[in-house]
């Protein structure tokens, strides 16, 4: 297998000369070099189907077990990124600042990475993390706003941090209009770019091409690509196997799939099925089962899981961080979530929308209340 070790003649320079420190290292797992690498956001993406409630007592357990386990970076952050707690997003119990200095403290090998979406998180607020301690900046926009972001890629390289750029929503832009975003983000100084699934609706050739279009446009400045996938019709993980077989060399998972929608691909499975092939990804298999089942699962509200309104999702093509306050509108209005997700679909709501989200629910209750009195009408 190829080294994965990106050294300072193939980080592409931004502006300046690229400082040893500021070199983007592959730290050897548990199994040493490693073909790929494993990012874990069970404290990202989890805390929306959290509700954005981890303890600190939470963090440091799963931050514990993913660090003995040999993964190498762990993400923590709101679940919409830094600065996501208010009233549109859901307040976090926890001062995510605190959470992510408790992770740090925490970890003896893995790297903390912190998301961050601009407009909502603010460059005080990556200077914040990084004085904290996080690592990795993971700078994320919808797949044809890139351009949002360069300020931002361009501080946390200031500031020595790895960066990560995400393209969200992927399956909303062609892979030609991904590889162009994906040109911007890495102009401004990502390291790597993520075509990110938000939907869950990418269906395999899709992922793949997306990937394989990214690869072409950046892989020549030595940046990485990544693939970030979720289970809304159940393809996450087998995606992730075609990204890596399309050259992705960062991939993205969540304990017990605890993220948005129908959840993650599973980080537990994609260790034991890049194990299978191979492919080497630094995770002990038995220690990243421990942390799952013993430390994750215990904890979990309610496990991520494809049904009615998690498939919509897929395939509909919604942002998968719209389940929980679809539920929460489809109670308060007497209206089936799936219902509103269809239409939120129809609409082409990105994120950063959930307040339309009530405006749907609200428009689809009218729409049962009149269809009810034509019914009694026609009776
Ligand atoms: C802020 C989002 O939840 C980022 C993400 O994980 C996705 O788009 O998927
Ligand atoms: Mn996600």
């Amino acid at each position: 297998m190829a080294d994965m070790t990106i050294r300072p003649d193939d980080v592409p320079v931004v502006g300046r000369e690229v400082t040893e420190s500021e070199v983007l290292e592959h730290t050897p797992g548990a199994g040493g070099p490693t073909d790929l690498r494993i990012t874990d956001s069970t404290l990202r993406d989890g805390s929306h189907a959290m509700s954005h409630q981890y303890t600190e007592e939470q963090v440091r357990g799963v931050v514990s077990a993913l660090d003995r386990a040999g993964v190498q970076v762990i993400e923590v952050s709101h679940g919409d990124g830094l600065g996501g707690s208010s009233f549109n997003y859901g307040f976090s119990r926890v001062d995510e600042f605190d959470l992510i200095a408790a992770a740090v403290d925490e970890a003896t090998r893995a790297k903390i990475a912190i998301l961050m979406l601009p407009g909502l998180a603010t460059v005080h607020d990556l200077q914040r993390a990084h004085a904290v301690g996080a690592s990795v900046a993971r700078i994320a926009t919808h797949c044809t706003e890139a351009d949002v972001s360069i300020q931002h890629f361009g501080e946390a390289r200031a500031l020595g941090m790895e960066t990560v750029g995400f393209l969200m929503l992927a399956h909303r832009a062609t892979p030609e209009v991904m590889a162009q975003q994906a040109r911007i983000m890495v102009d401004a100084g990502a390291q790597c770019v993520y075509v990110v699934d938000s939907a869950g609706a990418l269906v395999l050739s899709d992922a793949q091409a997306r990937v394989e279009a990214v690869i072409d446009e950046i892989g020549r400045d030595g940046a990485q690509v990544g693939f970030h996938g979720h289970q809304n019709l159940s393809l996450g993980v087998a995606n992730s196997v075609l990204a890596y077989q399309a050259g992705a060399r960062q991939i993205d998972g969540a304990l017990c799939a605890l993220g948005a929608g129908a959840g993650n691909s599973p980080t537990e499975v994609l260790a034991a099925t890049f194990e299978r092939m191979g492919i080497r990804t630094g995770v002990d298999l038995g220690e990243v089962l421990s942390a799952a089942e013993e430390v994750v699962r215990p904890f979990i509200p309610r496990l991520p899981w494809m049904d009615r309104a998690s498939i919509t999702q897929g395939y509909a093509g919604v942002y998968s961080s719209f389940l929980l306050h679809a539920e929460r509108a489809a109670e308060r209005y007497g209206v089936p979530a799936h219902a509103i997700l269809q239409r939120v679909g129809e609409l082409g709501y990105v994120g950063g929308q959930e307040d339309m989200i009530i405006d749907v629910a609200v428009q689809l209750a009218q729409e049962q209340e009149l269809g009810d009195l034509a019914g009694a009408g026609a009776r």
